[in-house]
């Protein structure tokens, strides 16, 4: 891939750009397996999935600068630091990672921003409006638009606004399933502020995987490569299965820690709500309520309220030690709350809240995965797991510096599979997902 913004110094974001795609692909692999040489065996490894080199991201982030009159979409001019920036910003609208149809929206987008006015929020003299727009794109071609604004000042012209902005992207063939205002009044590197405002649409995006209709509200984190997230989490669901099978031991449970809106849940649980065998109770922990509250629609949408459930929680802290119950016992419904919940509670009051979301499990769970941030699990969790007699873990991470250094902290697992998901191509970064088992 060639881009002309890296390639003018515009841009710096893709340290690959002009690396051959296959060239990238093996280096990382290989990157990647040296740095976990000590956890995983050169058995266990399976061949990267490949990912298209350009046009698969489903979201971007694009600072607004310029003027209300003229605005640019993209990122800050890449020679200043924030804090000494002068208005001046570099437009990518035209970025080759984003899905197809995506630049055609962001044009539709810059037009509203001129129609309502919004004048670009200005880093150094702390004037402005407007600092940024998140846009998403689900597979069925819809959009979450979202305004991040500074202040209420200007949401009345853009409420405005938002008819003329739907039915242009109607139009363009990738209609807003969802628009909303966040309000970012803080002077601070965060991209976007805890309020959201709803402007028009449904509450949440619809983003359907492999037949799973999950639910994607503004705050919640979703993978942003789509075709490589598919896979991912098909291919977490399949090695469990096999495992299952080739140990002669049932996976009846398992949680999904740092589970988002749900993708690893409900992909384990799916053949148990097709009639087949598979994961029959699965619940998901995670701190966002916003992908709490969505992957509770989901679980509702799916008739599986009560067999998948999700709470707000901090998963570091998930795994009472020690405790090693019969999976049965969350089938009998017996059920008690674990420190797990100690921080994060929401009411059970949403639409697909099922009555026992808020409870953690009392037993251990035959499975856990985990996908956390870059920072990793951590040596809290980490030592849990090891001590918990969890027989299968399955960890997803965007970092292998991090995912070995917790691999090593949880000897009493060996890896069985193991594979490298190039959801960042252009970019150093990769997926990994290890499959390990109670040695
Ligand atoms: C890499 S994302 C993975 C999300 C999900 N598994 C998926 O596939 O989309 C990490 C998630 O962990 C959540 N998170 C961060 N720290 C957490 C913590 N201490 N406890 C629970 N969830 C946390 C974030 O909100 C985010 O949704």
């Amino acid at each position: 891939m060639q881009c002309h913004h890296y390639d003018a110094g515009r841009c710096r974001s893709c340290a690959l750009m002009g690396v051959p795609y296959g060239v990238q692909l093996t280096d990382k692999d290989a990157a990647v397996r040296a740095r976990l040489d000590a956890a995983v065996p050169a058995e266990a490894w399976l061949p990267p999935q490949a990912s298209a080199e350009s046009g698969f991201r489903n979201k971007a982030k694009l600072v607004a600068t310029g003027t209300a009159a003229a605005p640019r979409l993209g990122i800050l001019d890449p020679e200043q630091h924030p804090r000494h920036h002068d208005g001046t910003g570099h437009d990518l609208r035209d970025c080759g990672l984003y899905e197809d149809g995506m630049e055609a929206a962001f044009h539709a987008i810059a037009e509203t921003i001129t129609a309502a006015g919004l004048e670009p929020y200005d880093v150094a003299a702390r004037t402005g409006e407007l600092k940024s727009v998140i846009v998403t794109l689900s597979p069925d071609r819809e959009l979450l638009v979202r305004f991040v604004l500074r202040s209420a000042a200007r949401l009345d012209a853009l409420r405005a606004a938002v008819p003329g902005l739907r039915s242009a992207l109607a139009g363009l063939g990738t209609p807003a399933a969802v628009v909303t205002a966040n309000r970012h009044p803080e002077h601070v590197a965060l991209p976007e502020g805890p309020d959201e405002v709803h402007l028009a649409g449904d509450p949440t995006l619809r983003m359907e995987l492999n037949g799973i209709g999950l639910r994607l509200r503004p705050q919640g984190f979703f993978q942003t490569n789509t075709d490589v997230t598919r896979r991912l989490y098909a291919t977490a669901a399949a090695w469990l299965a096999e495992a299952a099978a080739a140990d002669g031991t049932p996976v009846h449970s398992a949680w999904d820690l740092y589970c988002g809106v749900g993708g690893f849940a409900f992909h384990l649980a799916r053949p148990v709500a097709e009639g087949g065998a598979g994961v029959a109770e699965v619940w998901g922990l995670e701190t966002s309520e916003d992908a709490v509250a969505a992957a509770r629609d989901t679980a509702a949408e799916l008739g599986l309220a009560g067999a998948v459930r999700f709470t707000a929680g901090d998963a570091t802290r998930a795994l009472s030690p020690g405790r090693r119950e019969p999976s049965e016992a969350l089938s009998s419904g017996k059920r008690e709350a674990s420190d797990a919940l100690s921080s994060g509670k929401r009411e059970a009051s949403d639409a697909g809240a099922h009555p026992d979301d808020d409870a953690a499990p009392a037993a251990m769970p035959d499975a856990v995965v985990v996908n956390p941030p870059r920072r990793g699990i951590g040596p809290e969790l980490a030592a849990r797991l090891q001590d918990s007699g969890v027989p299968h873990v399955l960890y997803s991470s965007c970092n292998a510096a991090s995912l070995a250094k917790d691999l090593a902290a949880m000897p009493a697992y060996r890896a069985r599979r193991a594979q490298v998901f190039d959801m960042f191509p252009q970019t150093g970064h990769a997926e990994t997902l290890v499959l390990l088992s109670r040695a």
